[in-house]
């Protein structure tokens, strides 16, 4: 079996590389990193080593690499072959691979017309969906009939913590010993494709809301107050009592939330926020609040991990979700110069004004009680340390 995995990076290799080849693929990994694609090519291996006490280290084998920039006819040739694609390149990137998806599949239609899934494994809701519309954007409407009849897009929810590397071995990946991979099989045309590990759902969105507005929101968190107090990782803002409060609050807020729009027992969604912040806590592991903090411009998106469980808040619990409006202000003070997501922030509330810029961000409307309490929030934190 031939899995095409788009994003030979962190989660790529360190997660989606790792259960493919433990379900007995050949993982052909597609990225624009020169030096990682000869590696891949060279070694034809890599090691996955467990961030705990235990060390464990797994070899991923039976793996090669094709560079898109040089060679994006390998790519087509590939799709064609693929028995599943999958993706982990950062939501913004989507758009672009799916020119190659998009001539791969045209390809298939006309070699093989055989189905296939494509699972965009990235953190936002309905990825795989966004996926398609860019693959779809160029289709005659006959295409897009024949795509319909072949090709699957179904969404996914991603989780396991994979740091920055600094390993000597630019290939090895270390990864936090926990993972989840929820994917919606109700989009799923044909077989089901079989990967080990992975949990299939009829409804995936209690799930990647879940996991978006606890995993994903209590980091956001974390990182941007860490950031704001000068400090430098996740770990470090965490031994901050006054930032772990602000992560147990939000994580509070956006728990009332998903219990009462989801049914979840409280017990058990308390037991699950737990585990995440003791997975934050994980010893072994060094993440730096710039990785986690990143991209803050699709981080404040109207659908992302802080202003849609805001808004959601108002509307299902009731209340003011004072600990997100407090992210999202310290998200909105986020000035690292080398991301250029943040400094696009930071002139946007330059030359418009803190409420302009926060409309533009977050797509909240004139009037909105919450950009309200943002702005509150704002000047309550103040200058960073
Ligand atoms: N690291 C994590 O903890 C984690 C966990 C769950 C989900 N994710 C999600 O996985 C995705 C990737 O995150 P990551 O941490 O692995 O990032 P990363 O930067 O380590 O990996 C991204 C990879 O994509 C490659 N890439 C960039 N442009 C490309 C292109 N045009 N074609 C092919 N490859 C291209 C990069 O070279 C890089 O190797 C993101 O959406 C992220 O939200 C990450
Ligand atoms: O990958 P991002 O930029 O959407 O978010 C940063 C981190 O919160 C994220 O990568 C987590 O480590 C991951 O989602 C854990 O499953």
């Amino acid at each position: 079996m031939l899995a095409v995995h788009f994003g030979a990076g962190n989660i790529g290799r360190g997660f989606i590389g790792l259960l493919l080849n433990q379900s007995g693929y050949h993982t052909t990994f597609v990225d624009v990193n020169g030096e990682i694609v000869d590696l891949i090519n060279e070694k034809q291996e890599y090691r996955v080593v467990l961030a705990d006490q235990t060390k464990e280290e797994v070899s991923v084998t039976n793996v090669s690499a094709i560079n898109s920039m040089n060679d994006p006819e390998k790519v087509i040739d590939a799709i064609v072959k693929a028995d599943i694609v999958t993706t982990a390149v950062g939501p913004n990137i989507l758009p672009i691979i799916a020119k190659s998806i998009v001539a791969g599949l045209r390809k298939r239609v006309a070699e093989n017309k055989k189905d296939l899934s494509i699972i965009a494994c990235e953190n936002l809701i309905g990825g795989s969906t966004l996926l398609k519309n860019s693959v779809y954007e160029g289709l005659s409407g006959e295409e897009k009939g024949e795509f319909d009849q072949y090709f699957s897009f179904p969404d996914a929810a991603v989780d396991r913590i994979v740091p920055n590397q600094t390993n000597d071995d630019k290939l090895m990946v270390t990864v936090e010993p926990y993972y989840e991979w929820v994917v919606d099989q109700s989009m799923i045309k044909g077989e089901v494709p079989p990967v080990k590990g992975v949990t299939f759902v009829d409804d995936l969105t209690p799930f990647i809301e879940r996991k978006l507005f606890t995993v994903n929101t209590g980091h956001a968190i974390a990182a941007y107050l860490g950031y704001h107090a000068g400090m430098k990782t996740i770990d470090e803002a965490l031994a901050s009592n006054e930032i772990k409060a602000d992560v147990e609050h939000t994580l509070n807020e956006t728990g009332q939330l998903l219990v009462k729009k989801y049914d979840f027992k409280m017990d058990e969604h308390k037991s699950y926020i737990n585990k995440i912040i003791n997975r934050f806590l994980n010893p072994y592991i060094t993440d730096e609040v710039t990785r986690v903090g990143r991209a803050p411009l699709r981080k404040l998106g109207a659908n992302d991990r802080l202003v849609s469980p805001a808004k959601q808040f108002s509307e299902v619990v009731g209340g003011k979700p004072t600990y997100l409006a407090k992210g999202i202000a310290a998200a909105l003070k986020y000035d690292v110069k080398e991301d250029p997501e943040a400094v696009e922030i930071q002139e946007l509330i330059h030359e418009n004004g803190l409420k302009q810029a926060i409309y533009e961000i977050t797509a909240l409307q004139e009037g909105s009680k919450l950009v309200d309490l943002i702005i509150e929030q704002y000047e309550l934190l103040g200058n960073r340390k």
